[in-house]
């Protein structure tokens, strides 16, 4: 367990400073509802029923992408979870953002505007240069405390993740103290398991499940492969899939930059490998259908999802197994024609006892989306990019300054 200073910690009835990680899908400007919301909802309540002021940041996209907008709508849902009114400011830290924090009373909450619109903010910089910053110096004296919650972005170091923990009693809130031991444990967790350990590996990037395998190969019995990767495995194998056909413009480009590690991954450790049999596509009418990897002379459709073959032969695995973790959707879940795969996968995960993790932070919406309990998981991550640099050993900057400062202060 991190030795983290944690909520546990802070005296009640302070002036705090929390940065949480609400960054979501966004489509036609709207702001899609995720686990997120529900997830921080629990780590604000509990601030507010504390009796502390309290200023949440957060960022939303980054600049330049359709996704870069105001957190206007992210107050609007996140105070429907918490049950409070959430007031917002449309400021990151200027006069009017310190207007509105010096008007809150006790108990009440102020989200401020997306932290990533202030250019102090996204440099990634060593914490003391953005400790001296003009955005931390700024803020930093309205405040008694600073909460780190936003675990999937502790592996960025920008000045609200880094910066207030050098210069303000710095704590882990609730997220970030469950999301930090459950992920960075599961090497342990997979290596110290006498059964079999095994791990669900899909998504769109075929890098982000190289590095898992390369990072975990001795620690994981068998991957279970889909989504893109499990395509891209076969294409290297001299298998008909694999490329990019119709509008998709995903597959040559990954397959040109990693074909010679997939190669070498099946060399070196096809026993620990399963590789989707059957795919599933989009018919003429608009259904899904599915077809047999043996019966695929030439890739006419894109494949959004493993086949039911597939799905029947991974099942009985994850049903023996003793710890099961997930990275990566093993089709197109969004859609409802190409969920079954990733669906039934996490559902035979759910009936069995086995310890489980699923992540990373596209693939546990399938749960909110399909209806599946959080409470069958020993613990469902809501993080991405963090999740993967848990998994793979690399350092979460933001994580280790806490852990940093809460030494320090021991
Ligand atoms: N066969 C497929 N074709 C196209 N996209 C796919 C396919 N299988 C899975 N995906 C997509 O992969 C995405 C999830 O992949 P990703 O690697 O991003 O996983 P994640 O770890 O859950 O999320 P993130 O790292 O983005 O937080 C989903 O949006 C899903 O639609
Ligand atoms: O959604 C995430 O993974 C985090 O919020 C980090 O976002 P970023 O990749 O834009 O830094």
């Amino acid at each position: 367990m991190a030795e983290f200073n944690t909520l546990d910690d802070l005296e009640p009835g302070q002036r705090v400073l929390v940065r949480i990680d609400l960054n979501s899908p966004v489509e036609d400007g709207e702001v899609q509802d995720n686990h997120r919301f529900d997830r921080y909802a629990e780590t604000v309540r509990e601030l507010a029923d504390s009796e502390h002021r309290v200023v949440l940041m957060a960022h939303q996209g980054r600049p330049g992408r359709d996704t870069f907008v105001s957190l206007d709508q992210h107050a609007d849902i996140l105070s429907e979870y918490v049950g409070k009114p959430i007031q917002f400011v449309a400021d990151t830290y200027g006069d009017d953002a310190i207007e509105a924090i010096e008007g809150l009373s006790a108990g009440e909450i102020l989200l401020l505007e997306n932290t990533r619109m202030n250019d102090d903010e996204l440099p990634e910089k060593p914490p003391e240069e953005h400790a001296d910053s003009e955005f931390v110096e700024t803020l930093a004296p309205y405040f008694d405390a600073y909460v780190n919650d936003a675990y999937s972005a502790a592996h960025r170091a920008h000045a609200s993740t880094v910066g207030f923990p050098l210069v303000l009693p710095a704590y882990a809130g609730r997220v970030m103290e469950s999301e930090y031991e459950y992920n960075t444990g599961v090497a342990e967790r997979a290596r110290e398991t006498d059964g079999q350990v095994t791990m669900v590996l899909g998504g769109n990037k075929s890098e982000d499940v190289i590095s898992v395998i390369n990072n975990l190969g001795d620690a994981i019995d068998t991957f279970l492969v889909g989504g893109l990767p499990g395509e891209l495995f076969h294409r290297a194998d001299g298998k008909p899939v694999g490329m990019d056909v119709g509008d998709m413009d995903l597959l040559d480009d990954q397959y040109a930059e990693t074909e010679d590690t997939l190669a070498n991954i099946l060399e070196t450790s096809r026993d620990q490998l399963e590789l989707p049999t059957d795919f599933a596509f989009e018919d003429d009418s608009g259904e899904r259908a599915e077809i047999a990897l043996d019966d695929i002379t030439e890739k006419t459709d894109p494949y959004l999802d493993i086949g039911h073959d597939t799905i029947d032969s991974y099942v009985p695995i994850i049903e023996d197994s003793d710890a099961v973790f997930v990275k990566g959707a093993v089709g197109v879940f969004e859609d409802e024609r190409f969920a079954d795969g990733t669906v039934e996968l996490i559902e035979a995960i759910g009936r069995t006892d086995c310890f489980s993790v699923i992540g990373g932070g596209d693939t546990a919406r399938t749960l909110k989306m399909y209806g599946l309990s959080e409470d069958d998981y020993d613990h469902i991550s809501i993080a991405g990019g963090a999740y993967l640099n848990a998994l793979t050993g690399q350092e979460l900057e933001a994580a280790e300054v806490l852990i940093e400062q809460a030494t320090q202060t021991a």
